[in-house]
Formats: C-alpha cells, structure tokens, sequence
C-alpha cells in the first residue's frame, strides 16, 4: 500500500476580491530548470505537474537545454517541444506540455525568480560565467548538482559558486533519487537543505512535492551538498567490488567505511554539518541507491571487470550516451583537497578510488588499501 504522504494541499487559483488577475499574475513565481539531462528532464516533470496544480506557480516551466544534433539531423530543442519529450535522456517520458525548452540561456533565465540548476558539475564554472549580470538580485535558486569544484582558495561547493558568482541565495535538494525511476513515479524521498529562511526552503519543498517524491527540509546546506557529493565516490568504490566479484559483505563494508569518511570529512571542512543530515535521504539513503543502481557503480564495474585497462572517459562514452559520471571527477577534487591539508591517510576508500581511477593501483586495491587502511 502507498504511504500516507503530507503533499501540500492545492491552493485556490480564486484571487482575494480586492486584488486585480494583473496583480495576482505579478506575484506568481516562474521557474525555469537550467540543465535537460537525465535528472533535469526529470526534475522538469515533476515541477510541471506542479506549476499546474498550485496558483503561485507560473504554469509554464522553462528548461534550458545544451543544443545538440541528434542522428536524425534535428535538433533536442526542437524535439523535446513537439514531442514534449527529452528522447535522447529519458526517452519515453511525457515531461508534461507546460515544459518549453529553450537552447538560449540567457533567455531561458530572463523572466524566471526561481532557477533551478542541475547539470553535471563540470560545466557549472562555465554557466555561471554567462549569467554573471543576467540574473535579477530578488531571484532564488537551488541546485540538484552533486559535485564540487576545487579552486586555489580550497573547496567550493556548488551553491556557492552560484551564489557567489550571481549574488544569490541558492538552497540546494539532494537524495536517493535515481531519476529514471521517479520518471515512471517510483516513490522517492529527498532533502532539500537550507541556509537561513525557512520560508524559501517551504516553498521549493511544495515545488518538488509530488504524492510519489517526499521532500523534506534540513538547516544545513553544505551537509547535505556533500553527502550528495561524497556519496558518488563510494559508488566508484562499490562499482570496483561488484567487477571484482568481492560479494554483498564486502560491498557493505566498503560502503560503511566510505560513510564514515563521508561525514569525517564534510565535518572537517565545515564543522557546522549536522550529524543528523547522514540519517535523511541525502546521506545512507542515497549511498545506498547509488551504491546498489548508480552510472557510477555501473561503469566502475566496467572498469575493474576490464583490469583498468580501458578508461573511464572510454567507458562513460559507451554506456551512458551522453550522460555524465561525477564519481571520478568529485575523486580527483576530493584528493586535491586532501593532499593539499595532508589528510590522505584517514580517508583510504577515497584516496585509492582516486588513484585506481588513475592507473596508479589496481582495481583489487580496493579492499586491500581502504579497509586495512581504516583500522
Ligand atoms: N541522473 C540521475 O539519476 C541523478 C539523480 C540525482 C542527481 N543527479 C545529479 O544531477 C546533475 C545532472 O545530472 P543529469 O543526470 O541531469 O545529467 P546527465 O548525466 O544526463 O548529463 C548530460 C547533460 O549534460 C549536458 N551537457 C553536455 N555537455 C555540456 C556542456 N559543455 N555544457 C553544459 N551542458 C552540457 C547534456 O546536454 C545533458 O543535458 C549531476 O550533478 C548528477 O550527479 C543525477
Ligand atoms: O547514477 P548516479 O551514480 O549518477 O547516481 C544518481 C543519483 O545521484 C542517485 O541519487
């Protein structure tokens, strides 16, 4: 039987009598979805199912989409508007008829006072850049983005790049949420995290809200950014086990292990991270989901079942058609951080994924170095 979830009641699109249709249509939020790729498309839908049901939504969502080509010579954009479908991501998902897709990112951003960013998180330096001035001061955000970038002043997680690179706040909604799964509205839960004002983070939890995606709200953004974040490392790590063929009992310990050294070093960078943020979907749940049914697990197996032998870069291009891994990037990231602080020997399953994803240590190194290195 479905739980019994708490989805926020419809509203009234009635306006009060003494307020003009001008007036309400002045204070809807409009949304617009920077990033089309699995996750986005996804993310897309279920806004839109939203934005029609509750009357302080602008109905239409704008997605902005990366332009390809696709095989046939026609352009996704175009694609994606008369089909309403994103064929070449989730093929065979309605994303709903209030979803337009727009190749211009400045346009797609123009009339928007929500954005939500969820691209893969080596092309945010690069998005940012081209909105730098575009984006109004009044604006919200929140980023879907698991992944950080490593700068010489150290770590900077997403929603700080954003924030910082457009003066504005950004929450960020992370979770156990394999998307092609809440595309066919599988039940999933996620963790939106948050700053200072709960009312902001109240209202992208009834954005997202759907009767099969649970969200809840935490006061601890950089906590569940890298729970989102770390998580993908450990899925590398579960991916080498399965190629290996170690078993679920290895898997589990390399996955606790890889839990510890997730919340050691969220804690060591920012002390304010909550130790209750690791029990939310953001933390075990989503170790877990990705560990079990991830692209990063999927393509480390490739890896370890071909001995190293073929590359990452060879690997993610044949499985996932376009899709990206963050796993062996956020690695790379992780390891700069840790070399740079002289912290590599308390974070053995991180450092050697690093460094098996780099040819420097066998796949079997796995085991060997992250569990005896943790006792
Ligand atoms: N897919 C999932 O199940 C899932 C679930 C939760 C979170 N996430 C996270 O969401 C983020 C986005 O993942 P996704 O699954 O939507 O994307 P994806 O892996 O499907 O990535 C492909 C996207 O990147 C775009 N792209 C390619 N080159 C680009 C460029 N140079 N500049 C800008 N965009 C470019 C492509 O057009 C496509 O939209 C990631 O951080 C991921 O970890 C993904
Ligand atoms: O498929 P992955 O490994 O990128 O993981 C997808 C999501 O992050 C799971 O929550």
């Amino acid at each position: 039987m479905a739980p019994a979830l708490d989805v926020p009641e419809e509203e009234t699109a009635v306006p009060f009598n003494n307020t003009t249709s001008d007036e309400v249509a002045i204070s809807k939020s409009k949304v617009t979805v920077v990033g089309s790729g699995n996750w986005g498309s996804v993310a897309a839908k279920l806004i839109a199912s939203n934005t029609l049901r509750l009357a302080s939504f602008h109905e239409e969502v704008r997605m902005w989409v990366y332009e390809e080509t696709l095989p046939n010579g026609e352009k996704l954009t175009d694609v994606i508007n008369r089909t309403n479908e994103n064929v070449k991501y989730v093929p065979g998902i309605k994303l709903g008829k209030n979803v337009v897709a727009d190749p211009d990112l400045e346009n797609a951003v123009k009339d928007s006072n929500m954005l939500v960013f969820v691209t893969p998180h080596q092309f945010m330096e690069g998005i940012c850049r081209r909105l730098v001035g575009k984006v109004k001061g009044h604006v919200e955000a929140i980023s879907l983005i698991k992944g950080m970038e490593v700068k010489m002043e150290g770590p900077c997680m997403i929603s700080t790049l954003i924030s910082q690179q457009l003066g504005i706040n950004c929450c960020v909604l992370m979770g156990a949420n394999i998307a092609n799964e809440i595309a066919v509205e599988k039940f999933s839960e996620a963790t939106v995290g948050y700053r200072e004002n709960r009312e902001i983070a109240e209202k992208w939890v009834q954005l997202f809200t759907t009767p099969y995606f649970m969200v809840t709200a935490v006061q601890d953004v950089e906590g569940v950014e890298l729970c989102g974040t770390l998580k993908n490392v450990v899925a590398i790590a579960a991916g080498f086990v399965d190629g290996l063929e170690m078993g679920n009992n290895t898997k589990a310990a390399i996955m606790r292990i890889g839990l510890r050294e997730m919340k050691a070093f969220s804690k060591m960078l920012f002390p304010s991270v909550k130790d209750s943020t690791f029990f939310e979907s953001c933390g075990v749940a989503d170790l877990i989901t990705t560990c079990l049914g991830g692209r990063n697990r999927k393509v480390a197996e490739a890896f370890a079942k071909n001995e190293g032998k073929r590359s990452f870069d060879e690997l993610e291009a044949e499985m996932l058609q376009g899709q990206k891994l963050q796993g062996v990037s956020t690695a790379r990231e992780v390891y700069e951080v840790l070399s740079h602080r002289g912290w590599l020997e308390f974070f053995p399953v991180f450092t050697t994924v690093h460094e098996i994803s780099i040819g420097r240590l066998p796949p079997s190194a796995i085991v060997r170095f992250s569990v005896e290195g943790s006792t």
